[in-house]
């Protein structure tokens, strides 16, 4: 069964998908480019979204009607995963699939840092037990909360974003040198404290917090977990 694979983010929308010829495509857009899509005809269009998403949902009812499977909430009852929240439909799906898509990788107690609009780190133990975890503005986030809050700390457009970490000498190399910092400051501070799991990083900012860091970087956890939800959960398509 040929599956469409979409992880529709706070910022991006993502897809993977398998073609007739075994080849794998990959793509991304953002929401403002959902319409100009042409979706691939597949069996299954499966999305994890951590937002209503109307315009996508419309638009992929469309194409695929009974064939598309709308996720929004984690699934309460998945056999191998234990939820720690009191209420654990408000935990992100994308939190919980890139913790799915981690355990594909290792047996060991995880910790898995999603470095997207928010940047999330969350302990999933060796027996499959979410432990917990931390939301904290990702790197665009915290950069749009000065310009949008300050009268003085702008974007200026003749300046250009540092992604060294030595002091700025301008507006925007001050903002983009300290935030970049500040992510790195946090997730050390984690991996520091909590030496006994296996770091694994993902998204879209997740490949040089990973460097910085020295650790592997798994850009598809979200869709790793999503074939595990093909496979075990929904094998009965
Ligand atoms: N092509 C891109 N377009 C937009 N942001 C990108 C792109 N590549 C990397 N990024 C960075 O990745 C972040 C979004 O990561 P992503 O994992 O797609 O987020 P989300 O899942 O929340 O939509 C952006 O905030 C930006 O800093
Ligand atoms: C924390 C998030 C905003 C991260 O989303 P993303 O950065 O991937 O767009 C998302 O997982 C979410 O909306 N979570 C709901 C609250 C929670 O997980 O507790
Ligand atoms: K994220």
């Amino acid at each position: 069964m040929s599956v469409l694979l979409i992880d529709a983010g706070n910022t991006r929308i993502k897809w993977r998908y398998q073609g007739d010829d075994g080849a794998v495509h990959r793509g991304g857009c953002a929401h403002a480019d959902v319409a100009a899509q042409q979706w691939p005809a597949v069996d299954r269009a499966l999305v994890a979204s951590v937002h209503d998403n109307p315009g996508l949902h419309r638009q992929l009812h469309q194409q695929f009607a009974e064939r598309l499977v709308w996720l929004s909430h984690p699934l309460l009852d998945h056999d191998h995963f234990r939820h720690c929240y009191s209420h654990p439909e408000r935990l992100g799906v994308d939190r919980w699939l890139a913790m799915l898509g981690a355990r594909k990788h290792s047996d060991a107690d995880l910790l898995v840092v999603d470095a997207g609009t928010a940047l999330t780190v969350d302990f999933l133990s060796s027996d499959n037990q979410h432990e917990g975890g931390f939301i904290v503005p990702g790197l665009t986030l915290a950069q749009q909360a000065l310009w949008q809050n300050t009268e003085r700390v702008r974007p200026y457009q003749d300046e250009v974003a540092s992604e060294q970490l030595q002091p700025g000498r301008d507006t925007v190399q001050c903002v983009t040198a300290g935030i970049r910092r500040q992510q790195i400051a946090f997730v050390r501070s984690v991996l520091d404290d909590f030496t006994g799991y296996v770091p694994l990083f993902t998204g879209g900012d997740g490949e040089w917090l990973a460097v910085a860091m020295d650790v592997p970087y798994w850009p598809e956890l979200i869709f790793d977990g999503l074939d595990t939800l093909c496979a075990g959960y929904f094998s009965a398509w």
